[in-house]
């Protein structure tokens, strides 16, 4: 992670762009008063090479790999061997999202133009760097659509693990060709020899074609851009035929509006064409056009094969217009260019309520998180308003990780102080005549005496989940898969002591700290990869908690049957630890469907303080009642009990 300068571009966060000026290259590459003309020499140097080079010498190709496998380190080592960023620099600009940084992972897709001369000959490169995490499977997806091949990197002490095989099948499935690239060979634990077997035996790459580097240390990694060049494809296109261009992402300039990142396919783009949307009609002046090198570069022209950036002039305001997937043509080409397949929309698929600790912050909360989603759009937010929290907003997400990168974001960069329940996943009705409802919010859950004329079937969402591990830890894995309610599709050995294990698993199941315990009972040698794998019927109710009969409607989930008890019984016996007692009785349930499954008491005081109180001492009066008064707000009320936000806190804190 250290000093990871390709990762660190911050093009999609207007607020740090000024920082990465501060390296020697963005200095050169972008506009000071002082270097003004060598700026535009430069540029049109480069302008001039790349103008020279022919779409048969274009190669476009991402790096994918488990987390952590090396993938940014590695793109650092190829950023530097072809100049564009300077050796050994990175260090001093390192500079990213907070949440990267601290996490250590890829959030988003990275991408920037390289010059490569091999046997004297000039090819432009464009490289993507992926995020591992497979709630980011989407941008994943999305960077092969404008690549003709991948670096497939395994790390030589992990050999192939969840998310290697994950995106070998991914890339497979888009017909990509992939170069097997062996790291971290430098490591005492590397097991070259075993990375290279698993790659024959899992994938049937040939080992022969595997490329053995060390990305930290820089061994070998010049053997890497030949392979490249020789044997992923160039990317096919004629430029002389009207625009069809892809949108493969978009990210928000506060200046610019919409900034659009395109995979050309056919004809070119220029400033000052005039093109329109497929997906929305809208037309557009272009701005500016040009290449990621690594900070944005503008050009004269973009033709077809490339990969670049545009702008409009007037800018694209609603983030919202910009379609990932879409097809942009040239005015008056629109019957002569057939629309390309675009991407489906990765769906979000757990949900939480967020409230402000303090409800003035309401506002200011909703500006945070109108920001950053204006550059992730995957994030569903709706208002919500809870009787014991006040008003908030209902979130969803890709993942467990993508709310908690979101979760992070907003405090760190947005000082915000948040109360958030515990992840849950969407369900789906489906009614009396057929018609099919998914519903994320619990509170929508048919009511018991409802349930039997409003509802066909109930179905939740399920995963299939691979797990690669040790074969020693087969046994504790099958257990706790079926202890999930999982059901087990494939037992594959890779190696003689490597095991695929795949299993069906309710969503529901996952997000309840699957993955830890999974960690847990395998001492970390296990990793996890999961797909969609639709809707199944389920035997789920709505499982609620109630103080002194009122329910506390921010606590309420959907849980399946078996899941009850024990959920309701986590519940009553931790919300009794964060509440005071008060001058009455305090009865905590948890209540599934009409059956009762938990509960506490919390008993009352048994002295009236007030009652020791002399009626003439009115000083003392008045300090207590404006004591009471201050500690009033920071007060909520559930029907009679009245509850301290920080109750709330320590009961949804994980
Ligand atoms: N010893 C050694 N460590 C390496 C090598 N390559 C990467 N690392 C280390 O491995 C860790 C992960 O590297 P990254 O480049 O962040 O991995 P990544 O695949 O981009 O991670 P994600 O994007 O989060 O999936 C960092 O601590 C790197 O310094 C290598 O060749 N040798």
């Amino acid at each position: 992670m250290q000093g990871c300068f390709f990762r660190a571009l911050p093009r999609r966060f207007g607020a740090c762009a000024n920082k990465a000026l501060k390296t020697d290259h963005a200095r050169l590459f972008h506009t000071t008063p002082v270097r003004l003309a060598q700026v535009a020499k430069l540029r049109s140097e480069l302008e001039k090479r790349i103008a020279a080079i022919p779409i048969e010498r274009f190669r476009n190709f991402c790096i994918v790999a488990h987390v952590d496998h090396g993938k940014s380190t590695l793109s650092d080592r190829l950023l530097e061997l072809t100049g564009v960023i300077e050796k050994g620099g990175n260090a001093q600009i390192l500079d990213k999202l907070d949440v990267e940084r601290e996490r250590g992972i890829t959030v988003k897709a990275q991408t920037c133009t390289m010059l490569y001369n091999h046997k004297g000959l000039d090819y432009m490169l464009h490289l993507v760097d992926t995020p591992g995490h497979v709630d980011f499977r989407a941008e994943v997806s999305r960077s092969y659509a404008s690549c003709g091949g991948a670096l497939l990197v395994v790390d030589a002490s992990q050999g192939v693990q969840a998310q290697t095989v994950a995106n070998f099948y991914l890339a497979f499935s888009q017909g990509l060709t992939l170069v097997p690239v062996i790291n971290k060979i430098d490591l005492p634990t590397a097991d070259a020899p075993r990375a290279l077997e698993q790659i024959k035996d899992t994938f049937e790459l040939d080992p022969n074609k595997a490329v053995l580097v060390s990305a930290k240390s820089g061994i070998n990694v010049e053997a890497l851009l030949p392979s490249v060049v020789e044997n992923i494809p160039a990317p096919v296109g004629d430029e002389t035929k009207p625009l069809r261009l892809l949108l493969v992402d978009s990210w928000y300039d506060n200046y610019k509006g919409v900034i659009l990142l395109v995979r050309i396919f056919q004809g070119q783009v220029k400033p000052g064409d005039h093109v329109t949307s497929f997906a929305t009609g809208i037309k557009y002046h272009v701005g500016e056009v040009g290449i990621m090198y690594p900070l944005q570069t503008p050009m004269t022209v973009l033709r077809a094969g490339q990969v670049g950036y545009i702008y409009f002039n007037p800018g694209m305001k609603r983030s919202q217009d910009a379609k990932v997937g879409d097809t942009y043509t040239t005015v008056g080409s629109e019957k002569l260019v057939e629309m390309l397949p675009g991407f489906e929309e990765p769906k979000p698929m757990v949900f939480v309520a967020a409230f402000p600790v303090d409800q003035s912050n309401y506002e200011h909360l909703e500006d945070s998180i109108n920001q950053i989603v204006l550059n992730d759009r995957s994030v569903y937010v709706q208002k919500e308003s809870s009787e014991a929290l006040g008003a908030g907003w209902r979130l969803g997400f890709l993942g467990t990780l993508h709310c908690s990168v979101f979760e992070d974001r907003l405090r760190q960069e947005h000082g915000a102080s948040i109360i958030i329940t515990p992840p849950s996943v969407p369900f789906k009705i489906i009614d009396p005549k057929g018609k099919e409802i998914i519903v994320s919010n619990p509170n929508d859950f048919p009511e018991t005496d409802a349930l039997h004329h409003k509802v066909q079937e109930l179905q939740e969402p399920y995963v299939l989940a691979t797990i690669t591990m040790p074969e020693e830890y087969l046994g504790k894995v099958i257990e706790l898969c079926e202890g999930n309610r999982g059901v087990q599709t494939e037992l594959t050995f890779f190696t003689s002591i490597q095991v695929i294990l795949k299993y069906e698993l309710p969503l529901a199941q996952l997000v309840d700290d699957f993955f830890g315990k999974l960690k847990g009972l395998t001492k970390g040698y296990a990793s996890l990869d999961y797909e969609d794998a639709g809707w199944r019927k389920a035997n789920i109710i709505k499982l609620q908690l109630h103080v002194n009969k009122i329910p506390v409607d921010a606590v309420a989930r959907v849980c399946h049957h078996s899941q009850a008890e024990r959920i309701g019984k986590q519940w009553v016996t931790k919300f009794k630890e964060h509440v005071d007692r008060q001058m009455f009785e305090i009865v905590i349930q948890a209540i599934a469907g009409r059956r009762i499954v938990a509960r506490e008491t919390i008993k009352p005081f048994r002295k009236d303080v007030l009652a020791k109180l002399h009626a003439a001492d009115t000083s003392r009066r008045r300090k207590l009642l404006e004591r009471q008064k201050e500690g009033r707000k920071k007060l909520r009320a559930v029907g009679n009990v009245v509850i301290d936000q920080k109750a709330f806190q320590g009961f949804l804190a994980k």
